[in-house]
């Protein structure tokens, strides 16, 4: 891996090396919106540690602070107090200029709206972030072309995201989300807006995924989708209540069960 060309540590920061540690850590989080009535807590102090590899759902009810966990951790919105770190530097204080080039290099981000660029075909649309990270575009096309394969898109490569199916788009924003391999995949409810068996490709690819390596946090009211992860963190009122390990101590995730459900 590059050296971070993000860095944001100032001289508090002692030096680290990329491997050691938690991939993402979390201290003393916190963020506040503001309400009609006041600020609004949406998160309260989180403390969390994500290993290397490691497939993290987070869960919970409407309002409990998930999504706005899930952009912190990706930027997109800045926290009140608390520190993020990703492979042992501090990222929370970078620029919004210095986020972006983060995101780009080191973050795949999906949401529940698969945000296409409609007007794109399905190989622009995965191609965009490997152009946008300066990666050439013929190294950009052969991994464009193996992710589109091996999301079992290749039959769709010309096609534009209009004339796909649900869960056709979001296997797309996935291999957009991916091209760049990127160190941590945060998914804000990445089957929310799909049926049952749009789900089930989700979730299966995301399985797939996690078992060549790739490190996952994702939001998700849906405990089958839930259940694929190996460790479920409940978030209520802004904090972490629960912090489960469903793996069957093997390293496996408990969650097949998961799977398997959804596949009937
Ligand atoms: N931009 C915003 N401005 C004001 N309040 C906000 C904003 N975003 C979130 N909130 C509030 O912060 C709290 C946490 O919201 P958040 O979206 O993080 O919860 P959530 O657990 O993801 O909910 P859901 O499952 O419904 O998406 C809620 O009370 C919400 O109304």
């Amino acid at each position: 891996m590059s050296a971070d060309p993000t860095a944001a540590d100032g001289p508090d920061t002692p030096p680290t090396h990329e491997g050691d540690g938690p991939l993402l850590s979390v201290r003393g989080l916190t963020k506040s919106h503001s309400g009609d009535g006041g600020p609004v807590h949406a998160v309260r102090g989180i403390d969390l540690d994500v290993a290397r590899g490691q497939f993290v759902a987070i869960t919970g009810t409407s309002g409990a602070g998930k999504s706005t966990l899930l952009h912190l951790l990706g930027g997109l919105e800045r926290p009140d107090s608390g520190t993020i770190r990703l492979a042992g530097r501090r990222v929370d204080g970078l620029s919004e200029a210095r986020w972006a080039v983060l995101r780009r290099r080191r973050l795949g981000i999906v949401f529940q709206f698969f945000n296409l660029v409609s007007t794109l075909t399905v190989a622009d649309n995965v191609e965009m972030p490997a152009l946008l990270a300066g990666r050439g575009a013929r190294s950009g096309r052969s991994d464009v072309r193996e992710l589109l394969v091996r999301l079992g898109l290749d039959g769709k490569r010309d096609s534009l995201p209009g004339d796909l199916s649900g869960g056709e788009q979001q296997r797309v924003a996935l291999a957009r989300a991916l091209v760049n391999r990127p160190d941590l995949l945060l998914a804000d409810e990445p089957t929310g807006s799909l049926d049952s068996r749009g789900t089930r490709e989700v979730v299966n690819l995301l399985s797939e995924f996690h078992a060549r390596g790739q490190t996952i946090v994702l939001v998700t009211h849906d405990a089958r989708v839930a259940s694929a992860a190996e460790r479920v963190l409940t978030v209520s009122d802004g904090r972490i209540v629960d912090d489960i390990d469903l793996t069957d101590g093997n390293g496996s995730a408990a969650g097949a069960a998961g799977l398997v459900e959804l596949a009937e």
